[in-house]
C-alpha cells in the first residue's frame, strides 16, 4: 500500500465506494499515469469530462489529485478532479481539443505545487526586473516563491546580486547555488521535505535540468550541451513528469512549464532591446518587416549608423527561439528576414573590402 500523503495529498473527504484517490504523475495526449494507494495505474478520462468541460482548465493535468475507478485488467477511469491549491496555466492556441471544448483559452500545465523556484542565472543575463516579473507570475499561481540564483561558479562574487535581489524582494527567500559542485543545495533542503511539490520557473538555459539532476542524484534530464550532441530530444532518460526526489519531495517538470519560461523571455527581450523596438514605431507601415519596405526606420537607422548592425542582428537572433515556440508562422517570417538581412549585409561587407561599417 502506498501512502498518498507521501505524494502530497493532505485532506480528503469521504471517498465514494469503488473509487480510489490518486495523483497524476504523467500525461501524454489523453492518457494518464496516476499514483494510487495500489500503485501506479494507467487511466483515461470518463466521458463526462468531454461533454461538460467548458475549457481545458477542467481537465486533469500533471500534479492533480483525482478519484479513479480502478480497473485491475485495463485502463482505470478518472472520475473526479479534486480541487487545486495552486496552478500554472498558459494560453493554448493548439486547437487539438476543439472537437470537445468550446473555447480553448487556457491550458493548465502544473498543479498542486507548494513552492515555485524562480531560477535565474548569475552570469551574463542576470536581471532583477525579469525576476520580479516571474515573482508576479509565481504569486498568482498560489505557490510560494523562492528565488534561486544559478551558476554561482561562473561569477567572482555572487553576494552583490544576492543582496540586490534580497533588497528588491525583501519577503522572498533567495539562494545562490551551483548544480555542478552542489554548492548551496543544502539550503534548499528546508523546502524539499517529504510530500512537498516544487516547480521550476525560468528562461531556457538557466539550469533547470541541471538542478533537477542534482536533486535527483542521477541524470533524469538531458542538459543542453548533451542534447545538442545526441539530438534525441529533451527526455532522453525518462518520460516522467512528476519526479520523486530521494528527499521525498517532488518536482513537476512538464513541457508546458518550460514554455512559460520562454514566453516570458519575450518580455525580457522587449525590455533589454527597448531602444531597438523604439524604431519600429517610426516605420511608415505598422506591419513593416524591416527588410526593404519604403519608410522603414530600422533600415534608415542602420544606414545612418544610429542603430548598429551588431545590435540589430543580436535582436533578431534573440527573438528567434522564442518566436518559434509562440508562433511558428511568425518565426518563419522572422527567420526569412534574418537570412535576407545577413546575406545583404555580408554582400555589402564584401563590397567595402571586408570591413564591416
Ligand atoms: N557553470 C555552470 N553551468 C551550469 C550550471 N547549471 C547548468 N549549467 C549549464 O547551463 C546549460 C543549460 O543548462 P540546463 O540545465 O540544460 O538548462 P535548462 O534551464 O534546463 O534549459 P531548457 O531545457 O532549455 O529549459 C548547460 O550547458 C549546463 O551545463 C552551474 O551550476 N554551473
Ligand atoms: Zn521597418
Amino acid at each position: 500500500m502506498i501512502d498518498l500523503k507521501a505524494y502530497g495529498l493532505t485532506e480528503i473527504n469521504e471517498i465514494p465506494d469503488g473509487l480510489l484517490a490518486g495523483r497524476v504523475t504523467e500525461l501524454r495526449r489523453e492518457r494518464f499515469t496516476v499514483m494510487t494507494e495500489r500503485g501506479e495505474v494507467n487511466a483515461v478520462l470518463k466521458g463526462a469530462f468531454y461533454h461538460t468541460a467548458e475549457t481545458r482548465v477542467d481537465f486533469p493535468c500533471v500534479g492533480d489529485f483525482v478519484l479513479v475507478r480502478y480497473n485491475e485488467s485495463g485502463d482505470s477511469l478518472i472520475d473526479t478532479l479534486l480541487p487545486r491549491r495552486s496552478k500554472f496555466s498558459r494560453a493554448d492556441y493548439s486547437g487539438h481539443a476543439a472537437g470537445f471544448a468550446k473555447t480553448i483559452l487556457e491550458q493548465v500545465v502544473a498543479t498542486n505545487f507548494d513552492y515555485v523556484f524562480i531560477l535565474s542565472s548569475l552570469n551574463l543575463d542576470f536581471n532583477v526586473t525579469r525576476i520580479m516579473r516571474y515573482l508576479t507570475q509565481a504569486r498568482q499561481s498560489g505557490g510560494q516563491p523562492v528565488v534561486i540564483l544559478t551558476k554561482a561558479d561562473l561569477v567572482d562574487d555572487y553576494t552583490l546580486p544576492l543582496a540586490e535581489v534580497a533588497q528588491s524582494m525583501p519577503d522572498v527567500p533567495v539562494h545562490a547555488i551551483c548544480s555542478h559542485t552542489g554548492m548551496g543545495l543544502n539550503e534548499l533542503e528546508a523546502y524539499l521535505t517529504p510530500g512537498k511539490t516544487v516547480v521550476f520557473l525560468g528562461m531556457s538555459g538557466v539550469g533547470k535540468s541541471s538542478l533537477l539532476n542534482a536533486l535527483m542524484e542521477q541524470d533524469v534530464m538531458a542538459v543542453q550541451a548533451i542534447r545538442e550532441i545526441d539530438s534525441r530530444g529533451r527526455h532522453t532518460t525518462t518520460h516522467r513528469q512528476l519526479f520523486m526526489l530521494p528527499s521525498g519531495a517532488m518536482v513537476i517538470d512538464t513541457p508546458g512549464m518550460r514554455e512559460l519560461g520562454l514566453f516570458d523571455a519575450d518580455e525580457g527581450i522587449r525590455i533589454g532591446f527597448a531602444d531597438v523596438e523604439e524604431w519600429f514605431t517610426q516605420c511608415r507601415f505598422t506591419d513593416c518587416r524591416h527588410q526593404s519596405e519604403p519608410g522603414c526606420a530600422i533600415l534608415a537607422a542602420l544606414a545612418k549608423g544610429s542603430l548598429s548592425h551588431e545590435r540589430w542582428e543580436r535582436y533578431l537572433s534573440q527573438q528567434n527561439e522564442n518566436r518559434f515556440v509562440q508562433d511558428k508562422t511568425s518565426y518563419l517570417i522572422e527567420k526569412n528576414a534574418r537570412n535576407k538581412y545577413t546575406a545583404m549585409w555580408s554582400k555589402q561587407t564584401r563590397k567595402n573590402g571586408g570591413h564591416k561599417r
